[in-house]
């Protein structure tokens, strides 16, 4: 008799995504169906993980340190493994290949590995994701689980291509240009096509939205103002952080929702307004969550909206006594 060790009606669900030719891009990553936001796309374990020396200011990791940790942990990989990763693309820089030293695996290495935290990371399936500065994904490395995982920020239709940022994305066009220069590409995403007008509004957006963001979390407390001056400036700060989180919104970045809605909540829980101050505070949570169920951000993010809502509720309570 042949027993089964499977459940017999166990099938893996499908994938996805599916890795295949993206016009001009070379290879990326696409949606066999629709994905909602807040949908884990893939999780990927790092083939390579290694723990650079100390970065020197402005001067950058040691290269050659870094170049022989590579080298050693991928002369320790399976030879499918090693195919894997050599299967990935790499941009090579003018005159690179014909120097002595030249080393692919180092100029792959450059060209699609992530920093973990400390550690710097080979992903070979998220390192097949394309860059966009307007992306519908999000990605994080969750230490716990020794994995960077990748999750929808959009919702995505089923065939589109699946996109994440690969700088940050508060500059205009021409910095985030400059950027991208070491990927060797231009991006030609819907932020940094089409019309002249449009690149000028998206620029102007994320360099308000920049500013913002400096001026509103250097003073981020919950401290109640006293003073009449510090009032009238916690209700003009408030003002600004909805503006803030209109403009995030407006310009489609994503990467950003949770930053916002969370000085959007601080704000006006500084003014004793505890129901917007709930509310964008479970706005902020919800999209951490999507990230990290237990990261330090999704756990403050779930400590200020319960705080929030009991002092909510507090107010309600008062109210309809003095109603009474
Ligand atoms: C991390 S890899 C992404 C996967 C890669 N397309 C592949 O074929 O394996 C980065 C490289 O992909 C290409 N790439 C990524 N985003 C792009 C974009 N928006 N437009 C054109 N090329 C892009 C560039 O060649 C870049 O150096």
């Amino acid at each position: 008799m042949i027993i089964s060790i499977f459940a017999p009606d166990f099938t893996p669900p499908p994938e996805l995504f599916v890795i295949k030719q993206s016009p001009g891009k070379g290879l990326g990553v696409f949606a066999t169906r629709d994905v909602e936001p807040g949908t884990v796309i893939m999780q990927d374990s790092p083939l390579i993980l290694i723990r650079p020396p100390e970065m020197h200011e402005g001067i950058g990791y040691p290269l050659d340190a870094i170049q022989i940790l590579i080298t050693k942990a991928f002369d320790a990989l399976s030879e499918d493994d090693q195919e894997e990763i050599l299967s990935l693309s790499a941009h090579v820089l003018p005159g690179e290949a014909d120097e002595t030293d030249y080393d692919r695996l180092k100029t792959i290495f450059r060209s699609n590995a992530y920093n973990t935290g400390r550690e710097i990371g080979l992903f070979t399936k998220v390192a097949r994701i394309n860059h966009s500065c307007r992306p519908n994904a999000g990605y994080q490395w969750i230490e716990r689980l020794g994995k960077r995982v990748v999750y929808a920020t959009s919702r995505i239709d089923e065939g589109e291509e699946i996109s994440v940022t690969y700088i940050p994305l508060l500059f205009s066009k021409k910095d985030r240009e400059r950027r991208l220069d070491q990927y060797g590409f231009k991006c030609s995403c819907e932020a940094c096509a089409g019309h002249t007008e449009n690149t000028w509004a998206s620029d102007h957006r994320r360099q308000e939205i920049q500013k913002a963001f400096f001026e509103l979390e250097k003073e981020l407390t919950l401290e109640v103002p006293r003073s009449i001056m510090a009032k009238k400036n916690a209700r003009r700060q408030a003002e600004e952080s909805l503006r803030l989180a209109e403009l995030v919104d407006e310009e489609g970045l994503a990467d950003y929702y949770a930053q916002a809605y969370r000085v959007v909540a601080v704000c006006h829980a500084r003014l004793e307004q505890w129901e917007p101050a709930t509310i964008w505070a479970h706005k902020s949570y919800e999209v951490r969550l999507m990230g990290d169920m237990q990261s330090e951000e999704t756990l403050e993010m779930q400590i200020l909206t319960s705080r929030f809502i009991e002092n909510w509720e507090a107010e309600l309570r008062n109210k309809s006594k003095s109603r009474a």
